[in-house]
């Protein structure tokens, strides 16, 4: 079943005073184009990835999908209904609020330093569910077992716990309202690399055993890999290849994406070089040209199309699609 589709989402910021045309009499601002054109669903219990270099959209989208910013235009429907249209300003607010939480990488954004443990899980669920008394009380014990807390943390401040911990208390804050779908920001780069591992596994445990979506983002493609049944590359705030796990990071279509992959650090061997190999920086994305791919200034396949026309997004199988002109195939994608 379908938890949540996304069709043609854009977020555009202002920047810069704006600027008037030579022979134009109104001011045009510059705008910095974080997410452009996205689409994609993602069915009840699944996790998607989402992967991309930093300031590629990943955080925006996540935030938009949240529903703590607004897109500036687009859809975003939650089993069926349109989320998207509802001001982030009143979606706090909204029915559906509690069927998407979101988990931070910084914990401290999401449990306020004055609260303990136990009122941050509590306030929510007070808030939007209306629970009190020995229900709201069972529902915290039920949040903090499910992280494997143990209730004696309740009480304390978050300053008083570890790094490990924490992560596990905003955790709980998020599925004590069982949400259907968790959209967790690289919710492990501040910590150490043994925790890490222990909370990708709850965060799996939770998935399989409560059916929760998860929406992952992330920079580590051995994480996606392990967590994720799908993932979605990001490049300059556009989509430029989606699929299954096995699919876009076993055989990648999107030079993008096969650099990438061959970046990743396996066990024992240093990322491989070639002509896979990531170089160069990514250009603007303020006011980037419209009639060109975005990764033509980074690709060694780039040729005359790349530079006159966007390549439209092309479906390869039933689960893997690429936006490319050129996309790479069998031995070139290694
Ligand atoms: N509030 C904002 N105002 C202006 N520009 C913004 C704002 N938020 C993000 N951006 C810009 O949007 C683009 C996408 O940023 P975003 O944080 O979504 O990328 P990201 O892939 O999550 O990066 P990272 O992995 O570093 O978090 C970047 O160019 C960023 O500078």
């Amino acid at each position: 079943m379908t938890l949540l589709e996304v069709r043609g989402l854009h977020k555009y910021f202002p920047v810069g005073a704006g600027r008037r045309g030579l022979l134009s009499l109104r001011v045009r601002r510059s705008r910095l184009h974080a997410v452009e054109d996205v689409s994609f669903s993602l069915g009840a219990g699944e996790a998607l990835g989402l992967v991309g270099e930093s300031g590629s959209g990943k955080s925006t989208l996540a935030s938009l999908v949240a529903r703590l910013a607004d897109p500036s235009s687009g859809t975003i429907l939650l089993e069926g209904e349109d989320i998207g249209a509802v001001p982030a300003a009143r979606a706090a607010r909204a029915a559906w609020r509690s069927h998407i939480q979101m988990v931070f990488q910084d914990p401290y954004d999401s449990l306020d330093p004055r609260r303990s443990v136990r009122e941050a899980i509590a306030a929510p669920l007070a808030r939007l569910e209306g629970l009190g008394g020995a229900r709201l009380e069972e529902r915290v014990r039920w949040a903090l077992d499910r992280v494997h807390l143990p209730a004696e943390l309740a009480g304390r401040l978050p300053h008083r716990l570890s790094g490990g911990q924490l992560a596990r208390a905003g955790i709980a804050r998020a599925i004590a309202l069982r949400p259907r779908l968790l959209i967790l920001d690289e919710p492990t780069s501040a910590l150490d690399v043994s925790i890490q591992a222990v909370i990708l596994k709850l965060v799996d445990e939770l998935r399989r055993d409560l059916g929760i979506a998860l929406l992952f983002v992330s920079h580590d493609l051995n994480v996606v890999r392990l967590l994720c049944q799908r993932v979605m590359v990001m490049y300059l705030g556009q989509v430029v290849e989606r699929g299954s796990v096995d699919a876009v990071l076993g055989r990648p279509s999107h030079p993008y994406t096969a650099g990438l992959v061959a970046a990743i650090p396996a066990l024992g061997r240093p990322p491989r070089t070639g002509r896979a190999r990531l170089t160069g920086e990514p250009g603007s994305p303020i006011d980037p040209k419209p009639d060109i791919c975005r990764f033509e200034t980074r690709c060694a396949s780039a040729g005359a199309l790349c530079r006159t026309r966007q390549p439209p997004f092309l479906g390869l199988d039933a689960d893997h699609g690429v936006a490319c002109h050129h996309p790479l195939r069998g031995a070139d994608a290694r």
